[in-house]
């Protein structure tokens, strides 16, 4: 990835995810047990200008998506549990921040890992998901397992999923059903998710390796 070619919001975000130690560069096993040179760990994002950082991307990717000749109009940011929430939420604050007039009433939901049988019940939290139109806000893709979670969730509820924007493409391919080997040609895990379901799939970078130094985690107050 080239970064004199990125407009300065995406620079920013990404020299805020190299020095907060968002993202790190050695060696990490993915949740598809796939090796990888890099991980994103988007809960590093735990500090105020960090946050900040990557909601003002979400944000902005969004407007420029929606003001380009392929827009994705929603009703609900969706931020699947756990690192998705603060995301979500954030990005419908900056949102509203940036252009009022279309986005101040734009709501937020998530979901619970485990279904709550007290209270206000249910696995879903924030805006209820029935007949509104749903755009998924998450970290990375790497086999799609999460986002296919969060459809089947929002597609339960009723809701319309209308795309998904997640923060780094990471380029993954579907694992290779005998053992992962990086050679065999197997098929993309966003455009398998495009395909299947229809959907845009947007992403804020596109991060296909490249010799950057991490950092380790941001220092509070
Ligand atoms: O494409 P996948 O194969 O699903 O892998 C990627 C997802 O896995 C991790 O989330 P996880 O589901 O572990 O939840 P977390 O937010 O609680 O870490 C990560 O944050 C990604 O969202
Ligand atoms: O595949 C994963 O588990 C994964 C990759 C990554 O870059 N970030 C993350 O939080 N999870």
């Amino acid at each position: 990835m080239s970064s004199t070619t990125l407009s300065p919001y995406k620079l920013e975000f990404l020299e805020a995810a190299i020095n907060g130690g968002v993202l790190k560069f050695g060696s990490f096993e993915l949740k598809s047990k796939r090796i990888s040179p890099y991980f994103f760990n988007a809960g590093d994002f735990y500090r105020a200008d960090l946050l900040r950082a990557i909601s003002t991307a979400y944000a902005k990717t969004i407007i420029e998506v929606n003001e380009s000749s392929s827009p994705v109009e929603f009703d609900i940011l969706f931020g699947p549990a756990y690192k998705g929430i603060p995301l979500a939420t954030s990005t419908v604050d900056k949102l509203a921040e940036l252009k009022p007039e279309k986005y101040g009433s734009v709501c937020y939901s998530f979901d619970r890992k485990e279904a709550k049988d007290h209270g206000e019940g249910g696995n879903i939290v924030g805006a209820p998901l029935k007949g509104k139109r749903v755009l998924i806000v998450d970290d990375v893709v790497t086999a799609g397992t999460a986002k296919r979670e969060a459809i089947g969730k929002i597609r339960y509820e009723g809701g319309i999923v209308v795309g998904i924007l997640v923060a780094l493409d990471r380029m993954e391919k579907l694992p290779a059903p005998n053992g992962d080997d990086p050679k065999a040609p197997m098929p993309s895990a966003i455009g398998e998710i495009r395909k299947e379901y229809g959907i845009p799939v947007l992403s804020i970078l596109t991060l296909n390796g490249g010799a950057v130094e991490g950092k380790e985690g941001a220092d509070c107050g």
